[in-house]
Order: C-alpha cells, then sequence, then structure tokens
C-alpha cells in the first residue's frame, strides 16, 4: 500500500495526542530542554538508535541543552503515518532522560 500524505485534519488530530509536537510547513517538529549537555547528547544517540530501527529519520540539531528536530518522509515530501509514529516512539523515550 502506497504511503499517502496526511490530510490536515489527520496531522491536526495526531498532533492533538502528541503535546509540544507542531506543524512547521510540510514537516512536524518538537523541541526538548535537558538537564545537561550530556543529557541532550545521550538522547540523540538514542533517538539514533530508533531511527535506525524504524529507517525513518529526522532532522535533528543538538543545542547546550536542547534538542530539537523536525520530520517529514522524504519519498513522499509531506507528513505521513511513518512521521507520527517515529514522534511518538520519541515522546515515549524522552521522560527517561528527563526531557521536558
Ligand atoms: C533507503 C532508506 O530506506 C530510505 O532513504 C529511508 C531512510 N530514512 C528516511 N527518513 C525519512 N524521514 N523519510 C524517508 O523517506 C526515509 N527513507
Amino acid at each position: 500500500m502506497p504511503l499517502e500524505p496526511l490530510s490536515q485534519k489527520e496531522i491536526e488530530d495526531r498532533l492533538a495526542e502528541l503535546p509540544g509536537w507542531s506543524l512547521q510547513g510540510d514537516r512536524i517538529a518538537r523541541s526538548y530542554r535537558l538537564p545537561s549537555h550530556f543529557a541532550a547528547t545521550a538522547m540523540v544517540v538514542h533517538i539514533a538508535q530508533v531511527q535506525e530501527e524504524l529507517d525513518h529519520h529526522s532532522d535533528l540539531t543538538l543545542g547546550y541543552n536542547t534538542v530539537s528536530l523536525t520530520v517529514n518522509t522524504h519519498t513522499v515530501g509531506a507528513v505521513t503515518k511513518r512521521d507520527f509514529a517515529l514522534a511518538r516512539r520519541i515522546e515515549d523515550l524522552a521522560p527517561g532522560h528527563g526531557a521536558q
């Protein structure tokens, strides 16, 4: 079954279940604040593991104590269910890193 872009409503409905995530152009986005630079870096490594597992990758910026990321589906050039699957997994791992 081909991967289809999600509609505006489908995106909004899914964002409502992911507090902190937002739509930025044709990507979904989230920024996290971490207790330290090391904690932020460790979270990046954990996210990378999940992205390799899902074969779905965000564009990610590591700051002093922040991790900011955006994601969409390259092959479609839009937001799809795979982006939300990744977002969900990142939301699930974030609290363990002290991310807010
Ligand atoms: C060959 C590899 O499976 C593809 O390029 C994967 C890699 N990671 C990806 N990540 C994202 N965000 N979108 C994709 O379409 C995508 N495709």
